[in-house]
């Protein structure tokens, strides 16, 4: 059976005509869990990985707002628990969208840490955005109150922004492995909670937000998958996104890809960490392909009628 890990954006998660609660949350999740069902059960052997964004930021805020009442909790603890309600609206979704297919494969989320480097440069330089969007008004006010680092995201507001370290190692990978064959895993959510190795072997949490896109190229590498594909917004990746002359691009090879990030064609924190994990994916595996699209044009794009796709050549 052909092995894929799907990773599904945090952004992509949230619905865009409502507030973020919940329950919003959990609609957008059960329509992705059709798609995601429909996958399994045409064949493909699945992991899921799933972003954070939004939801970090928020339960971040949620905790500094209420700080005069219960002490706020760390960003490690923060990305966990983003992990556990995520992953809790993924397994009931998908369970029900897989029982319509007859297929009966238990889901379980693991909650996830990676490793990353205690000196890598992304601490000195915070470009991971988190929580929700602001005008710039708002966001000069947040920087004067609390002290957030705050970016314009790919034209669609102001957000904060935390330190995001590339992923070195998936601590719970042995229980991946073990649990691949006979259950849909859910991992490295919100690209794993950030931790780093002390001298004596023990692990400590630290302040950042793993960019999942690299997270989930690191697990196919791992478990040697056939493909990895990224489910965000948009159908297509563009180059001069947003301009009158946008261009959706169905394939770029890996020199075609290099070329568009080297021109600046994709965004920063948004659509330039997906366009790399999948050049990481296909540098480190030609023959094999990646695929960015949208989350309603999963099925779709992995029969191959849209996407983009990105392959070595
Ligand atoms: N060149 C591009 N082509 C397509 N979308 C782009 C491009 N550059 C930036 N974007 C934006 O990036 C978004 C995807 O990033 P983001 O929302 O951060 O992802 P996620 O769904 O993983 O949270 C798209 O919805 C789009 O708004
Ligand atoms: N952690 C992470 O990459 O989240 P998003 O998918 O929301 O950017």
């Amino acid at each position: 059976m052909p092995k894929i890990v799907i990773a599904l954006g945090g952004n992509a998660l949230q619905s865009k005509n409502s507030e973020p609660t919940a329950e919003a949350q959990l609609a957008v999740v059960r329509k992705t869990c059709e798609y995601i069902a429909e996958i399994s059960a045409s064949g493909y052997e699945l992991a899921i990985v799933h972003g954070n964004g939004p939801q970090v930021g928020r339960i971040m805020l949620a905790g500094e707002t209420a700080r005069d009442v219960v002490p706020a909790m760390p960003f490690d603890v923060c990305g966990a628990m983003s992990q556990g309600y995520i992953g809790y609206h993924i397994q009931q979704a998908l369970r029900y969208a897989l029982a319509k297919w007859n297929k009966n494969i238990p889901v379980v989320s693991i909650v996830t840490q990676m490793v990353v480097e205690r000196d890598d440069p992304a601490f000195a330089n915070p470009t991971k955005p988190i929580g929700g969007f602001y005008t710039r008004e708002e966001a000069e006010e947040l920087t004067a109150s609390k002290g957030y680092v705050m970016k314009e995201d790919a034209g669609r507001g102001y957000r904060r922004v935390i330190a995001s370290p590339l992923p070195r190692k998936i601590v719970e990978i042995d229980q991946v492995r073990q649990l691949w064959d006979k259950t849909i895993v859910i991992t490295c959510g919100g690209g794993g909670v950030p931790v780093v190795e002390n001298m004596d072997g023990t692990l400590e949490g630290v302040e950042a937000v793993i960019d999942k896109d690299y997270a989930a190229e690191l697990l196919a590498e791992q478990m040697d998958t056939d493909a990895l594909m990224i489910l965000t917004e948009v159908e297509m990746v563009s180059i001069h996104w947003g301009k009158p002359n946008q261009q959706n691009l169905r394939h770029m090879s890996l020199a075609e890809a290099a070329r568009y990030v080297q021109e600046g064609h994709f965004a920063p924190g948004s659509m330039l960490p997906k366009v790399q994990a999948c050049m990481n994916f296909v540098r480190s595996n030609p023959g094999k392909k990646a695929i960015i699209t949208s989350l309603d044009h999963a099925v779709d794009a992995l029969k191959g009628t849209t996407g983009t796709v990105i392959t070595f050549a």
